[in-house]
C-alpha cells in the first residue's frame, strides 16, 4: 500500500515553543501553531486573471452576466447565486465547524474564533465575533494567580479583559467532526486541552441533526505541591455579529435544565429579527465539585470591566436571576458561563460547556414555505428547545465520541495508510455539515401529491422515505450558492452513500420528482443569449434551487446555461442510481427509480446524432466543466454514457426486465466500438473527436465512467466496458503528464495537459486543477491497482490546500499552478470517501469485504 509506518511531521508546528501534547489529542489529523502565518496569499480567480483571448470568446457572458447581477443586486435587493463582482476574500483561519447536520453551523477558526456562521440556511455571515471567548482563571489558596482570554487577539473592544495570550504555547488539531486546542500557560505549570465535539455520526440519523456541540475543557497540573481552582468562562454575544443586530428586541435569560439526575445551568440568547428568530443556549454540566455560575447580559462593545472583576474577584460570575432587557435598535449584547473545579497537584479535572442553538422553522429568501428542521421531531419546533439541547449534549457527547471512534478507528490505526490521507478524508467531511446543509423534515400530513408536484411521479417509496429521512440539501460550494447540484454531487455523492446512505437516497428521490416535472417559464441563458424554459420534463436539473429563493420548489438557480442540453446530469443519475443500489441492497429504490431511469436515457438517446452507439457533444460546455467547450464524441461524457449503459443493462437483469436489456446490450455493444474507434489513440483516450488542436489533450477526468464501474464491480469479465489495458495506459499517461509533469508532482492533476507537457489554455478551466477530480482520479487508480500512483497524486491536493495555502475547512474547486483559486469551500473534494471505498474494496478482495459501513448497510 501507499506508506509503510510513517513518523508524523507538522509542518504547521515549526513556531511552537511549549512542550504540551494535550489530553486525549488524535495522533493523526490537521495541527497548527497557534502562532503560524501561511506565507503564500492566494487570489480569487477574477477578470484580470482572464488571457486576452478567453476575454473575447467571453465577453457576451460577461455584459449578459453584468446585466443580470444589478437587476438582481440592485433592483430587486437580492443576493447573486454567483457573485463573480464580489468574491468572498481568502482568510487562513478556519478550523472545525461546530453542530450537526442540517441545523446550521457555526465555524470556529484554528485560532479558537467564531467566524462563520451559517444560521440562516445556505446563507454564510463571515465575521469574527470578538466577545465569542473561553477565558480562564486560575486560582490557589483563595488568590486569583492569573486570568487570561485565550485568545492571541489584541481587539478594540472589551479592552478591559486581558488580552493577547501567546500563541508559540498553543496549538490546534483537528480531526472532524472533532477538535483539540491545547494550551500551556506560561509560569502556570497547568496545560488546559479544550476539545470540540459535534454529533456527526455515520448511520445515526437523531443525534446528528442536532444544532448543538460540546467542549470538554480538561486542566492538568503538571506541576506544583498545591491544588489550583480552575474557572473556564465561555462568553458569547447575541446573535451572529453587530451588523445583525439590527431592529433589537433581543434578550437573554439564565436557565437550568434537571433530568435524568443530571442538572445543566445556563443562559439562553434570544435573537429575534423578523425572519428566522432563534435562540443560542451557552451551558455547563453541573456535577460534584463543579460549580456553573453566569452573567446574563454586559454590553460586549464596551471595556467589558464589570465582567472581568466579577470573574477575577473570586473565579465565579455574579448570577443574577431574571431576565434581561430587550436590547435598543442597533444595540448588541452578550452573556457568559462559567464553570469552575479543583485540580489537584499532578491530577486532572474536566469541565464540561455546551453550545446549542434552536432554530426550529425557517423561511428560504422567497419566504414562500414555512420548513421545519429534522431535529425538530425529537425536540418539538416551538423554540424552546435550547434548554432541553444543551442537557442532550452534555449528558450524550461520550456516547457520540464512543461512536466516533469506532468509526474513524480501523482507518486511524491501519499503518499503512499515510497519515495527511487520514487528516484528509475525515476533515473534508466538514463539508456535509458546512456545506449550507439543511435537513428538512416533511410534516407527518404531507400528502405524495404535494411531493410529487403537477406530473406526479409515481414513486411508490417517496412518501414513506422523506417521511421517515427527511429532506437533505447542500451547497455547490459556499460561492455557489445553488442546491444539490447535480454533476457535482456525482463525485461527492460517495461521501453520502457511505456514511448516511438514507440521505444519499432521499436526495435522489428528490431528484428524481424533478426529472419528471418541468417548469415552463422561460429566461435568457447568460453563456450563449438564448432563451429557453427554466426545466423540461424527463431531464435531470443542474440543482435543486437557490436558498435566496425557494429550492424543491424552483429548481435549476443556475443559468449559465440551458442544462437541458447537457450530456452528464441524466447520465450521473443513472450511475448514481445503480451504485446506491449496489451498496445498500435497497431494491424497493432501484424498483422506483427504474422508469426514471428509462426516462433520462431517452432524453440522452437523442444526442446519439450519427445512431453509433455514442452520444455526442454538442460543441459547447455542456457538462460539468461548463466553460470548457466539446465537438463531437468525448473521453468524458463518452465514457460516462458507456457507463451507464452498461448499468442499464445490469438494472434490467436485476429487475428481470428483458426487452430494456437486449435494447442496451445491443447499444452497448456498439457504442464500445464506437469509443475505441473515435477516441483511443494508443496511449489514452483523446478529449473528443473534433480533430481540432485540443482534442488530443489529455483529460485528467477521462477515466470518470470507468471508475464508477469500477466502484460497482462492474470492471471485468463480461463487464468490461473499457479494455483493462487501455484504461491503464490512460492512468498511467495523467500520471506521468498531468500530475508528474505539473508543478513538479506536488498540486495534483491539472485538468488538461497537452501531449508536449504543457497545460492546456484553451479554456478557463482546462489548466485548473479540481481537487475534487483529482480525489475521484486517485480512487479510480487504487481500484486499477496503482496504489501509489493514487496516493501520489491525492497527496498533492491535500498538501497545497491544507498546509500550503491556508485553505483548511473551505477547500476550494480549483486552483491553478500560480496567484489564483475558485470557488472556496466546495461540494467535490468530498469525493476522497471513493478513495475510501476503493481501498476497502480491495482490503475486501484479500479478506472479508469491509466498507466503513455499518452492518445493517454493508454490502452483502
Ligand atoms: C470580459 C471579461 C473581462 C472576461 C470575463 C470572463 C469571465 C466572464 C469568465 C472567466 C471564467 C468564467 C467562469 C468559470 C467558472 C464558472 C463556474 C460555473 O458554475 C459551476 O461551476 C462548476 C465548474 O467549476 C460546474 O461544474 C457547476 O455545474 C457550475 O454550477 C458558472 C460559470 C463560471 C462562474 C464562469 C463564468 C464566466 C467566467 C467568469
Amino acid at each position: 500500500m501507499a506508506a509503510a509506518e510513517e513518523t508524523v511531521e507538522w509542518p504547521l508546528m515549526r513556531r511552537y515553543e511549549g512542550a504540551a501534547q494535550g489530553r486525549g489529542v488524535a495522533a493523526d489529523g490537521w495541527r497548527v501553531c497557534l502562532a503560524h502565518s501561511f506565507e503564500e496569499l492566494r487570489q480569487p480567480y477574477g477578470a484580470g486573471d482572464v488571457p486576452l483571448r478567453d476575454v473575447l470568446r467571453h465577453v457576451g457572458l460577461a455584459l449578459r452576466y453584468f446585466r443580470w447581477w444589478v437587476k438582481k443586486t440592485r433592483i430587486e435587493k437580492k443576493k447573486a447565486f454567483i457573485d463573480l463582482l464580489c468574491a468572498v476574500p481568502l482568510q487562513q483561519i478556519y478550523g472545525c465547524p461546530f453542530g450537526g447536520i442540517g441545523g446550521g453551523t457555526i465555524t470556529r477558526g484554528w485560532r479558537g474564533e467564531f467566524c462563520r456562521w451559517q444560521l440562516n440556511p445556505g446563507l454564510y455571515h463571515y465575521e469574527t465575533v470578538i466577545a465569542n471567548q473561553f477565558t480562564v482563571c486560575l486560582r490557589c489558596k483563595g488568590q486569583t494567580i492569573y486570568q487570561q482570554v485565550l485568545s492571541v487577539e489584541r481587539p478594540s473592544s472589551l479592552q478591559g479583559w486581558n488580552w493577547g495570550y501567546c500563541g508559540h504555547y498553543a496549538f490546534y488539531h483537528a480531526l472532524y467532526p472533532r477538535a483539540w486546542l491545547v494550551y500551556e500557560l506560561p509560569g502556570q505549570q497547568v496545560v488546559l486541552t479544550c476539545r470540540q465535539v459535534s454529533p456527526v455520526i455515520p448511520h445515526d440519523y437523531k443525534d446528528s441533526s442536532l444544532p448543538v456541540g460540546v467542549f470538554v475543557w480538561e486542566g492538568w497540573r503538571t506541576g506544583r505541591d498545591e491544588d489550583v481552582e480552575v474557572s473556564i468562562m465561555f462568553s458569547l454575544q447575541n446573535g451572529p455579529g453587530a451588523k445583525e443586530a439590527g431592529s433589537g428586541g433581543h434578550w437573554n435569560e439564565p436557565f437550568t435544565f434537571h433530568k435524568d439526575g443530571q442538572r445543566v445551568a445556563g443562559v439562553l440568547l434570544h435573537h429575534c429579527p423578523p425572519v428566522n428568530p432563534f435562540t443560542l443556549a451557552i451551558s455547563a454540566r453541573e456535577k460534584a465539585g463543579t460549580g456553573v455560575t453566569h452573567v446574563t447580559a454586559f454590553n460586549p462593545t464596551g471595556l467589558g470591566r464589570e465582567v472581568w472583576q466579577d470573574l477575577l474577584q473570586d473565579g465565579r460570575l455574579d448570577s443574577p436571576s431574571g431576565k434581561s432587557r430587550l436590547t435598543e435598535k442597533g444595540e448588541v449584547t452578550a452573556a457568559a458561563v462559567c464553570a469552575s473545579c479543583s485540580v489537584p497537584a499532578h491530577g486532572h479535572k474536566t469541565l464540561e460547556l455546551a453550545l446549542a442553538w434552536d432554530m426550529p422553522c425557517v423561511h428560504f429568501g422567497s419566504k414562500e414555505k414555512l420548513h421545519l428542521r429534522r431535529y425538530t421531531r425529537f425536540f418539538g419546533s416551538k423554540g424552546d428547545a435550547a434548554p432541553a439541547l444543551s442537557h442532550y449534549a452534555l449528558t450524550h457527547y461520550e456516547e457520540w465520541e464512543r461512536k466516533i471512534e469506532a468509526w474513524q478507528n480501523p482507518i486511524l490505526e491501519n499503518s499503512q495508510l499515510p497519515s495527511w490521507y487520514k487528516s484528509a478524508l475525515f476533515n473534508e467531511l466538514y463539508f456535509l455539515t458546512d456545506g449550507g446543509t439543511i435537513w428538512m423534515e416533511v410534516p407527518p400530513d404531507c400528502r405524495a401529491e404535494e411531493l410529487q408536484g403537477p406530473a406526479g411521479a409515481g414513486l411508490s417509496h417517496l412518501l414513506p422515505v422523506l417521511r421517515e429521512y427527511g429532506r437533505f440539501a447542500y451547497l455547490e460550494g459556499q460561492e455557489y450558492r445553488m442546491y444539490n447540484t447535480y454533476d457535482v454531487h456525482f463525485y461527492a455523492s460517495f461521501a453520502l452513500i457511505m456514511l448516511w446512505p438514507k440521505l444519499q437516497i432521499s436526495l435522489q428521490y428528490d431528484i428524481a420528482v424533478t426529472v419528471v416535472n418541468e417548469d415552463v417559464q422561460p429566461r435568457q441563458y447568460l453563456m450563449c443569449g438564448q432563451t429557453a424554459q427554466v426545466k423540461m420534463k424527463n431531464v435531470v436539473p443542474h440543482d435543486i434551487g437557490d436558498p435566496g429563493d425557494e429550492p424543491w420548489q424552483r429548481v435549476n438557480a443556475y443559468l449559465m446555461h440551458d442544462t437541458a442540453d447537457w450530456k452528464d446530469l441524466n447520465l450521473k443519475f443513472v450511475l448514481q442510481v445503480y451504485r446506491d443500489y449496489y451498496m445498500t441492497r435497497d431494491s424497493l429504490y432501484l424498483r422506483d427509480m427504474w422508469p426514471v431511469c428509462q426516462a433520462v436515457m431517452e432524453s440522452e438517446l437523442k444526442f446519439d446524432t450519427d445512431n453509433d452507439g455514442l452520444i455526442e457533444n454538442g460543441g459547447f460546455a455542456d457538462q460539468t466543466y461548463d466553460a470548457w467547450v466539446v465537438h463531437g464524441a468525448s473521453a468524458y461524457c463518452g465514457g460516462l454514457w458507456l457507463a451507464a449503459v452498461c448499468m442499464m443493462c445490469k438494472m434490467a437483469e436485476v429487475l428481470g426486465d428483458t426487452e430494456v436489456q437486449q435494447k442496451y446490450l445491443g447499444i452497448l455493444n456498439k457504442g464500445k466500438e464506437a469509443f475505441e474507434r473515435m477516441l483511443w489513440n494508443g496511449k489514452y483516450y483523446n478529449y473528443d473527436s473534433s480533430g481540432s488542436d485540443t482534442s488530443i489533450s489529455i483529460m485528467s477526468d477521462q477515466c470518470a465512467g470507468q471508475w464508477f464501474l469500477g466502484a460497482c464491480g462492474l470492471d471485468q469479465g463480461e463487464f468490461e466496458v473499457f479494455p483493462k489495458s487501455h484504461v491503464l495506459s490512460a492512468l498511467k499517461t495523467i500520471f506521468e503528464k498531468n500530475v508528474l509533469g505539473f508543478a513538479g508532482g506536488t498540486m495534483g492533476a491539472v485538468n488538461g495537459m497537452r501531449p508536449d507537457g504543457v497545460p492546456d489554455t484553451s479554456s478557463v478551466q482546462s489548466n485548473e486543477v479540481w481537487v475534487g477530480v483529482v480525489y475521484s482520479l486517485a480512487a479510480t487508480m487504487i481500484q486499477e491497482g496503482m496504489v501509489e500512483e493514487g496516493f501520489r497524486t491525492a497527496e498533492g491536493c491535500y498538501r497545497t490546500v491544507w498546509e500550503r495555502l491556508g485553505m483548511a475547512f473551505q477547500t476550494p474547486e480549483a486552483y491553478r499552478e500560480k496567484k489564483v483559486y475558485r470557488s472556496l469551500a466546495y461540494m467535490r473534494p468530498l469525493s476522497i470517501w471513493s478513495m475510501q471505498l476503493a481501498l476497502e474494496r480491495r482490503a475486501g478482495q484479500a479478506q472479508a469485504p469491509v466498507w466503513g459501513m455499518s452492518p445493517q448497510s454493508a454490502v452483502a
